[in-house]
């Protein structure tokens, strides 16, 4: 196994448990992911993100087969998807975090744009959010309906169940998918107030001036 895999495996650990420390996955909810040379790292099934031994992830071939590790998610399908569409897409996040799931159940929420833009940063490092229809945790389909994006986005909110995130490697991820959650809890605690956003000339000034990954 090269170094930088080994430091992947570690990197992987070392988030996942500062996620599940700060409350951001309970239990064994979410899953986590990391391109390497060969094939991706990915968080076994059923496993709590705080206690992961790097040197039982699971790694799956570019097109899905298990190569080496514990069985890997049962979400091999939507992570899978955003390597496929998405080239510059180093890992992917799945978290069942409170309030980007909370948004994900409302029933008013912009399906093209279920975060607006609050803040600088959740346009810097999430983008526009897109809400994905409800299937079965583990549906192929979900992959299917990743796909059907066709990578225009880095994070999506999958309908009654929690947001996906993506990045250009796992810190970045991890990073953009703890932005989406406190901008989440920024929408909540703000629901029924007037509310000012960026506007569309703010956030392609950002987009110009930042870029977007
Ligand atoms: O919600 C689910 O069941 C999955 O999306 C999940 O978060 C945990 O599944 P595994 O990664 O297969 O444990
Ligand atoms: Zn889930």
């Amino acid at each position: 196994m090269s170094d930088s895999e080994n430091r992947i495996r570690e990197d992987i650990a070392r988030l996942s448990k500062s996620l599940f420390d700060r409350g951001f996955s309970v239990g064994s909810a979410g899953n986590l992911s990391a391109a390497v040379e060969d094939g991706i790292l990915m968080t076994p099934t059923n496993s709590c993100l705080g206690f992961l031994d790097p040197a039982r992830i699971s790694k799956i071939s570019r097109d899905g087969r298990h190569l080496s590790g514990d069985k890997p998610s049962k979400e091999i399908f939507l992570h899978s998807a955003f390597y496929e569409t998405r080239p510059e897409v180093g890992a992917v996040v799945h978290l069942h975090s409170t309030y980007a799931t909370a948004l994900s159940c409302l029933s008013d929420v912009d399906p093209e744009d279920c975060i607006p833009p609050l803040t600088p940063y959740v346009v810097m490092r999430v983008g526009r959010v897109k809400l994905v229809d409800y299937v079965r945790p583990g549906d192929e389909k979900g992959g299917d309906l990743i796909r059907a994006l066709g990578g225009k986005h880095a994070a999506v909110l999958l309908a009654n169940h929690g947001p996906v995130v993506t990045g250009k490697d796992i810190c970045s991820a991890v990073y953009a998918a703890e932005e989406l959650e406190e901008t989440a809890k920024l929408l909540v605690a703000l629901r029924g107030l007037p509310t000012r956003i960026l506007t569309a000339e703010n956030v392609a000034e950002l987009k110009a001036v930042f870029g977007s990954y």
